[in-house]
């Protein structure tokens, strides 16, 4: 069993573009009566502090990291690393710690952080990246064309997000709605979407998601890859409309649609265990010649000889795999995100298949 104290710490990443409701969300996660004792680590991109002032006073700390972007800038991230090497340090005062990153970040390097340096990877766990959008603005920032041949950050906000919120939603109208919902779909087709106004969110829907874990748990529920919002709502299986174009195990599906040929996303479910360290291998090996296409990568692992869950995670070039809870009662199957541009879908199948554990060897075990 381990023990409260030896648990890693769930780590929340909140990121959305500027003005789209980040410091609002907060100061609602800092009022709320939800039970969690939060750190919180605020980034902002700018001269002067502006944000610790906008967020109310509360019994949870506010740290700031120094002034600069944090995805883009080393110093800021040692300084990151730093106050949360300190934090973890008395992390018995505190069970949940929330990074607000700036409205110009891409989340994925903050999320890596939590990879790279050693001591900290070991201490805390990636809760999940909660990505605010302004049902108002998005549009224009995400067609901006002074952006064309750069990396978009309003793109991969919602690219890498593990929930949205489409904040502002009183000031659209229901069709601006479902037009803006539509188009964060051809870039995100798997998080769950929540419309919110002045961010006012269930916080059980955006914090202690563990969100693979509970990705692992409805593993066998055949609706999990297809989470798109038809009429702004996410789907499940009560849904009255088409849920019919279902991947059989094994199949891969693009997810990304055609509608921004830059992103995409493919989903792999496999109901054969994998041999892993011949599988890490692989992946390590692809992520180091296509860590710059390839954004994320997100997987619930059956491993041959074990009967736990393994938890997959990557950001670009960084890939950790982490034992998690058993499958109890569940059948074990694989399931494998990957997030970003120039995707072989079937490429990217036979390098997985290729290490899954073969029939014969499966029924002799
Ligand atoms: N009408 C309306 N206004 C909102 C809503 N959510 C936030 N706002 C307002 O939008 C403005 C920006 O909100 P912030 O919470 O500061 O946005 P932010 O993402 O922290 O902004 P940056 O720090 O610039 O990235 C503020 O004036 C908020 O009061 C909403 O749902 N509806």
């Amino acid at each position: 069993m381990t023990s409260t104290s030896q648990r890693p710490i769930p780590v929340t990443i909140l990121t959305g573009f500027l003005g789209a409701g980040k410091t609002t969300l907060l100061n609602h996660i800092l009022t709320e009566k939800h039970g969690h004792r939060i750190a919180v680590i605020e980034n902002e991109f700018g001269e002067v502090d502006v944000d610790s002032d906008l967020v109310m006073a509360s019994e949870e700390e506010i740290f700031q990291v120094a002034n600069g972007c944090i995805c883009c800038v080393v110093d800021v991230r040692n300084d990151l690393v730093e106050i949360l090497q300190k934090l973890l340090d008395r992390k018995d005062q505190f069970d949940h710690i929330l990074v607000e990153t700036s409205g110009l970040a891409d989340p994925s390097p903050v999320a890596a952080t939590f990879f790279m340096d050693n001591e900290v990877a070991k201490k805390v766990v990636l809760d999940g990246i909660v990505t605010l959008v302004d049902a108002v603005h998005v549009q224009p920032h995400l067609d901006d064309p002074a952006l064309a041949e750069y990396d978009n950050q309003a793109v991969t906000q919602i690219v890498v997000a593990d929930r949205i919120l489409l904040n502002k939603s009183d000031l659209v109208s229901e069709s601006e709605l479902q037009e803006v919902e539509r188009r964060i779909r051809t870039l995100n087709s798997n998080a769950p979407l929540i419309r919110s106004v002045q961010a006012q969110v269930d916080l059980s829907q955006i914090l202690g998601l563990q969100t693979f874990e509970s990705d692992a748990l409805s593993m066998t529920d055949p609706d999990f890859l297809h989470q798109p919002a038809i009429g702004g709502h996410v789907c499940d299986t009560h849904c009255a409309h088409d849920h019919e174009h279902l991947p059989e195990i094994g199949q891969s599906v693009d997810l990304g649609h055609t509608h921004d040929p830059s992103v995409s996303s493919v989903s792999f479910v496999f109901d054969r265990p994998f041999e892993i360290d011949a599988l890490m291998q692989t992946l390590d090996g692809l992520l180091a010649e296509q860590g710059d296409d390839i954004f994320r990568v997100k997987g619930i692992l059956h491993v041959q000889g074990d009967d736990r869950r393994h938890v997959l995670q990557g950001v670009h070039r960084l890939l950790e795999l982490k034992p998690s809870i058993p499958w109890w009662d569940k059948t074990p199957s694989s399931k494998l995100v990957f997030i970003g541009r120039n995707l072989n879908a079937s490429l990217l199948r036979s390098a997985l298949t290729r290490h899954l554990v073969s029939i014969e060897a499966q029924e002799a075990a």
